[in-house]
C-alpha cells in the first residue's frame, strides 16, 4: 500500500479535488487522501545553443564553419500507468530537460531527456492554456471500446450512456456555445445533435462539480451562462471551494484527451528547437578571417530574422512550449456491481435500468462489462455490470485484472450475492462466503479497494428455501443494507433504486468488511 502520508502534499492548486478513503477497515486510523484532480504546469526543454566557430588549417586559412547546431529539448510526455491510481504523486510544475550546446567539430547538442510523468488510467487532460498536446507511440483514439472510454471521444456516442463526454480538439474548434433561454431547465439528453450538447458541454463542464451526472438540470441566468442546478446534492465542496473551483473549470478550452490504455503517452509541452551552429552558414566559409566569418554569421541571422535586434536569434535554441493542464480521473459508473458469475448482475442490471446486458444459466456471460441509467426524479445514476469474479482473480485467473481494474473506476459498489447457490445440494457457497471471498478478492487486487460505500443486493429470494438463506444472511452480516431482490421478476426493485440513490448522494456511509461478516 501506499504510504498514507498524503497530508504532505502541496495543495498549490485551487482545482485539485480530493475523496477520502476511511482505512480503519484495514486497521488504520489514517485515512487516505485520492487527488482526482489536479493542476499541472509543463514546460518543454529549452533548445541548446548553435555554436559559432571556424576551422582553420594550413590548407585553409580563412578557416571553414565548424560550429555544430544546438541539441533539442526534452518534452514532456504524459504516460498511462497502472502502477499510480491519483495524482498524489505527481508535481504541480514539470519541466523537461534543456538541450546541449552545440560545439566546435561539428559536435552537436545532445538532445534533452524527456521527462515522462505517470498518470492514472482514466486520466482525462484538459488544456487550460498552451499549444494542443499531440499523441506519442500509442495514442488514445477515437476507435477505442466505449468503456475504456469514460467519457468518449466518440462524438455520436449517446450520453446518456456514458457518464460525461470529452470534446477533441477538432470537435471543440466548431463547437458553439449554446446556452439556453433564461429560466429554462433541460437536462443534457434532450439535445438532439453532438454539435448542441458539445456546445452545452463546454459550458456545463466549466460549472460541473466532481459528481454531477449526465441527467442533472441545466439551465440559463440572466448573464446567458449555462449552469449545473442540482449543486444541492452534492456535498463534496464548500460554496467558496465551489466557487473556486468554477473560477478555475471555466478557464479550460478543450478537453484533449484521455488516457485509458497502459503505455498510452501525450506529449503535452514541446521541446525546443536546437540554434543554429555556423556550419549551417556555408556560404559564409570564404570569409578573409575566422572573426569575420562571425560577423557574416551573424549578420545572415539578422537579415534572416526580420531585421531581429538580436543578431543571435538564429543560433539561440528556441524556448520549449509551456502548458498549463487539468488532469481529472474519471469514475466509469458510481455503482459497480461486484459478485461471482451467475449472481444475476446482468439480470439485475436489465432491471433497474433500460440497459439490455446479456443473461445466460452459464458463468461468464458477461465478458465485457455494460452500463447502465438510473433516472430519479432529481438524479441520475450511472451503474456498471463488471464481470464475475472469481476466486483467485487477484492472480488475473478467469478475466482478472481485467474487472478489477474497472471497480477501481466506480464510486460504491453493490454486491450481488446469490442466494440460492448452497441450496439443495447445489456446488455453490452460502452468500456470507461469497461475499467473503469478494471482499478478499478486492482486497488482494489492492489494499483498500473494498473499502467504499457499499449495499448487498440478495438476489433469486424467489428460489425455494431463499427466505431461510437471506434471514441467516441478515444475522450474519448486520453493517450495510441488504436488499432482498428477485431480479427476473424485478420484485424489490424499486427499494434497491432507494437505497442506490442513498448511497450514492453520500445520505448514507456504510462498508462492508470481512471483519463485519459472522463466518463460521
Ligand atoms: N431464479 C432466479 N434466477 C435468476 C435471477 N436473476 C438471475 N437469474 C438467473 O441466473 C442466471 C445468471 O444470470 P446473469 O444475470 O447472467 O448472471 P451474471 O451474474 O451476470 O453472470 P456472469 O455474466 O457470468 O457474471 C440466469 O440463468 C438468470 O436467468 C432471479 O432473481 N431468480
Amino acid at each position: 500500500m501506499k504510504s498514507p502520508l498524503y497530508s504532505d502534499l502541496l495543495y498549490e492548486s485551487m482545482c485539485e479535488s480530493v475523496s477520502i478513503y476511511s482505512e480503519s477497515d484495514l486497521g488504520l486510523s489514517l485515512e487516505r487522501k485520492m487527488i482526482d484532480k489536479f493542476r499541472l504546469w509543463a514546460k518543454g526543454g529549452d533548445g541548446g545553443n548553435g555554436c559559432v566557430s571556424f576551422h582553420r588549417s594550413r590548407h585553409n586559412q580563412h578557416g571553414r564553419p565548424d560550429g555544430g547546431n544546438g541539441g533539442r529539448g526534452g518534452d514532456v510526455i504524459l504516460e498511462c500507468s497502472p502502477a499510480v491510481w491519483d495524482f498524489s504523486s505527481l508535481q504541480h510544475h514539470v519541466n523537461a530537460k534543456r538541450g546541449g550546446h552545440g560545439a566546435s567539430k561539428n559536435k552537436i547538442g545532445t538532445r534533452g531527456s524527456d521527462k515522462v510523468v505517470q498518470v492514472p488510467i482514466g486520466t482525462v487532460i484538459q488544456l487550460v492554456e498552451g499549444e494542443i498536446p499531440s499523441p506519442v507511440g500509442k495514442p488514445s483514439s477515437k476507435s477505442l471500446d466505449p468503456w475504456e472510454l469514460p467519457g468518449s471521444l466518440d462524438a455520436d456516442l449517446s450520453i446518456s450512456d456514458q457518464q460525461s463526454m470529452t470534446i477533441n480538439p477538432s470537435m471543440a474548434e466548431d463547437a458553439e456555445t449554446k446556452c439556453l433561454p433564461y429560466g429554462e431547465k433541460h437536462t443534457l439528453n434532450e439535445f438532439p445533435t453532438c454539435k448542441e450538447r458539445q456546445g452545452l458541454a463546454v459550458k456545463a463542464e466549466a460549472s460541473r462539480k466532481a459528481t454531477v451526472h449526465t441527467g442533472a438540470f441545466l439551465s440559463c441566468n440572466k448573464e446567458s451562462t449555462c449552469e449545473w442546478e442540482d449543486v444541492e446534492s452534492d456535498s463534496a465542496l464548500s460554496e467558496e471551494d465551489w466557487e473556486d473551483e468554477v473560477e478555475v473549470m471555466e478557464e479550460i478550452k478543450y478537453n484533449i484527451a484521455e488516457l485509458t490504455e497502459q503505455g498510452q503517452q501525450l506529449t503535452v509541452a514541446c521541446g525546443g528547437e536546437g540554434g543554429l551552429g555556423s556550419v549551417a552558414f556555408p556560404k559564409f566559409s570564404k570569409s578573409k578571417s575566422p572573426r569575420q566569418g562571425i560577423q557574416n554569421v551573424n549578420y545572415l541571422c539578422s537579415q534572416e530574422s526580420d531585421g531581429d535586434d538580436d543578431q543571435s536569434s538564429l543560433t539561440s535554441g528556441s524556448t520549449g512550449s509551456e502548458t498549463v493542464l487539468i488532469l481529472e480521473l474519471k469514475s466509469i459508473a458510481d455503482v459497480g456491481l461486484v459478485g461471482f458469475p451467475n449472481a444475476g448482475k446482468s439480470t439485475l442490471l436489465g432491471a433497474i435500468s433500460r440497459a439490455k446486458p446479456t443473461v445466460g444459466h452459464y458463468a461468464f456471460t458477461t465478458l465485457r462489462p455494460s452500463i447502465g441509467n438510473l433516472n430519479y426524479d432529481d438524479l441520475s445514476i450511472t451503474v456498471a455490470d463488471i464481470p464475475g469474479l472469481i476466486k483467485g482473480a487477484h492472480e488475473n485467473r478467469g478475466l482478472g485484472h481485467a474487472f478489477l481494474r474497472h471497480i477501481e473506476r466506480t464510486m460504491v459498489l453493490a454486491y450481488v450475492v446469490d442466494l440460492a447457490a448452497a441450496l439443495d445440494g447445489r456446488k455453490g457457497i452460502p452468500p456470507w462466503e461469497q461475499l467473503k471471498d469478494l471482499i478478499l478478492e478486492l482486497e488482494y487486487y489492492r489494499e483498500g479497494l473494498s473499502a467504499r460505500p457499499s449495499l448487498v443486493v440478495a438476489n433469486k429470494i424467489d428460489e425455494a428455501g431463499a427466505e431461510g438463506v437471506y434471514e441467516e444472511l441478515k444475522r450474519r452480516v448486520q453493517d450495510v443494507p441488504i436488499f432482498p431482490v428477485c431480479a427476473v421478476l424485478e420484485e424489490g426493485i424499486p427499494e434497491l433504486k432507494d437505497g442506490l440513490k442513498m448511497l450514492v448522494s453520500g445520505g448514507q456511509v456504510s462498508r462492508l468488511t470481512v471483519d463485519g461478516i459472522l463466518l463460521d
